[in-house]
């Protein structure tokens, strides 16, 4: 069981934070802030971007915190300020077969572990969310972003030369409608706060997004049966990962056909440079 980080370590809460000092790898924590509810925080410098490890550990968090029964509501969230998830590590898509592979495996494990959590789940969102930062939010059932107009979130792979795979696309369309997720996709739109409101693309803003999630998760969400919740859960999201999982080899296989061609690969490694450019300008 997890127990309130400010309150009273818990053994869990130790292993992480001696974990945490032992390997800078390690790059969530888990802690209780209310009973019932946990924080899982993502603090992996400068932006939050989803590498082959930092997918397998937030993973591993969700899976610790799926079995712990006196856990319902999980509120993910960032310690960067800024940024809530930079999206995949670009850098992942340039690796060898192999670790490609076992690179993408782990990101679908993520999106099962998030979008198939039976608890209650809510994005706490202080920054932007492009791309697969933006399908952490996505998994989640109750989006809270910023206001802070510097914030941006949205599908943007098209910019780098890619595309959503389809599970995210569906996300996206079952969230915003399927014309405004078409146009979204390929546009590759990053939205502002209010626009992102505005299409339903997140479920509200404001200016401490934390302190509004944990008003929300006790005040509104803990006062319904939590069974009823899940269940909730079940009837709209089960149906989805029946086909995620049927296709899911055929999507590792898609996903390594398509990163390894000569013209992706060159996006890709342009898209890097315009970031380091962008940052050498700063
Ligand atoms: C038909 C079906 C085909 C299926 C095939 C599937 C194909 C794959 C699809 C995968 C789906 C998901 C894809 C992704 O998530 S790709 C990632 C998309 N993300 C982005 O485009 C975000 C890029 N970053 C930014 O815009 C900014 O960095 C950000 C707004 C997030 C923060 O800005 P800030 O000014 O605070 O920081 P910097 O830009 O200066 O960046 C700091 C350093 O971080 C590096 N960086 C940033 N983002 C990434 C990233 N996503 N991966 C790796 N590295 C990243 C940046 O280069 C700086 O690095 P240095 O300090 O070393 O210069």
């Amino acid at each position: 069981m997890i127990r309130s980080a400010l309150s009273y370590p818990s053994k869990k809460n130790l292993v992480l934070q001696c974990l945490r000092r032992m390997s800078s790898l390690v790059s969530t924590s888990v802690s209780e802030v209310h009973p019932g509810v946990a924080h899982v925080t993502m603090h992996s410098p400068p932006v939050n971007s989803l590498s082959l490890s930092f997918c397998q550990e937030l993973s591993q968090n969700l899976q610790v915190i799926h079995k712990d029964k006196s856990i319902d509501i999980i509120l993910l969230q960032s310690d960067i300020p800024g940024i809530f998830s930079a999206g995949l590590d670009i850098k992942e898509f340039t690796q060898p077969k192999e670790r490609l592979m076992e690179f993408w495996t782990a990101f679908q494990q993520l999106y099962i572990d998030l979008y198939g959590a039976s608890q209650t789940t809510i994005a706490c969102m202080e920054g932007s969310a492009p791309a697969a930062g933006c399908m952490l939010a996505l998994s989640c059932d109750y989006r809270v972003m910023t206001s802070n107009t510097k914030a941006k979130i949205g599908l943007n792979e098209s910019l780098l030369g890619i595309a959503a795979p389809p599970w995210l696309a569906q996300q996206m369309m079952d969230t915003v409608g399927s014309r405004v997720a078409e146009l979204s996709l390929w546009r590759g739109t990053l939205y502002a706060p209010e626009q992102a409101l505005a299409i339903g693309l997140v479920d509200e803003l404001h200016e401490n997004p934390r302190e509004r999630a944990l008003e929300l998760a006790v005040a509104e969400f803990q006062k319904i049966p939590r069974q009823a919740r899940a269940a909730s859960k079940t009837l709209t999201r089960q149906k989805r990962l029946k086909h995620f999982h049927q296709e899911r080899q055929a999507d590792l296989e898609h996903f390594v056909n398509f990163i390894t061609q000569d013209a992706v690969q060159t996006q890709l490694r342009g898209y890097l440079q315009q970031l380091a450019a962008k940052k050498n300008k700063k």
